[in-house]
């Protein structure tokens, strides 16, 4: 569904991203760990086309399409959908306005949806601003739940949310993602997804098949979601690094 081949990318005039390769298959939920900083939110906005981010090369193809130099509309009338970290505030534009545009084009009840996230009261605020940090995550859950995309890009899904709104917050994901009561990996009837945690906390909602690690920019190991992230916790990334450097996988 999603390849990335060799990519290479600056921001601000600076190399951000280099030698990045990596592939998520339909159906298949992929995690990316990665130290603070490494480039997990640049990779997320350049697959999603935010201007920011200048690809020097490489190539990015979805669903098979060269998507590489796609402007972000286009992106996202293919499927791609994202919960960003931290998403900009639109002041004067209410949240209803923004969502509306969707649920009139395909008849959903956008009233029902708000409820069933508890956002009701927050459609006629304008978007984000003053949101807390959950608000913001039910927010962005929302608009992904009225956009429907094929393929979820989710910047830190559990970050900022208290323990009990998580379990509201992972149990939409995996809704979203999975919308019967349970999907085995490459479930045919499951949306593809990119997700990145430093805490794992998301992994209790998501049934995860693969996990990069992206240590100064650069794809380090793939593995094992759940084995990898015990090796993170236990000792840090240096383990990712020896990976590179051995050229193995943690399985
Ligand atoms: N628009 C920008 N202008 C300048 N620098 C940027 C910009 N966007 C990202 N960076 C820099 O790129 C680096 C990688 O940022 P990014 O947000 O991708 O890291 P991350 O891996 O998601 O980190 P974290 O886990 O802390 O969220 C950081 O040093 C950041 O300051």
């Amino acid at each position: 569904m999603l390849q990335i081949e060799d990519l290479y990318v600056e921001v601000a005039g600076r190399p951000l991203l280099k030698n990045v390769s990596l592939t998520v298959e339909k159906g298949e939920t992929t995690i990316l760990f990665g130290p603070n900083g490494a480039g997990k939110s640049a990779l997320l906005s350049t697959i999603m086309g935010f201007s920011n981010y200048k690809i020097t090369s490489g190539k990015i193809y979805f669903k098979g399409k060269d998507i590489t130099e796609a402007p972000i509309n286009e992106r996202a009338k293919m499927g791609i959908g994202i919960m960003s970290q931290r998403p900009p505030n639109i002041a004067g534009v209410k949240l209803r306005d923004l969502l509306e545009i969707e649920t009139h084009k395909n008849l959903l009840n956008l009233e029902e949806m708000a409820r069933s996230i508890d956002m009701e009261r927050f459609l006629e605020r304008d978007i984000n601003v003053g949101f807390s940090g959950g608000e913001i995550k039910r927010s962005e859950l929302l608009q992904l739940s009225v956009q429907r995309p094929d393929f979820y890009l989710l910047d830190e899904p559990e970050s900022g949310v208290d323990p009990v709104n998580m379990a509201q917050v992972g149990n939409m994901i995996r809704k979203l993602i999975c919308n019967k009561k349970a999907c085995t990996s490459h479930d045919p009837e499951r949306k593809a997804s990119l997700v990145i945690t430093h805490t794992g906390e998301i992994l209790d909602y998501l049934d995860a098949d693969k996990a990069y690690i992206l240590c100064n920019g650069t794809v380090m190991c793939s593995g094992n979601p759940n084995r990898l992230l015990k090796e993170i916790k236990t000792q840090g990334y240096d383990e990712c690094i020896r990976c590179k450097m051995n050229l193995t996988q943690i399985q």
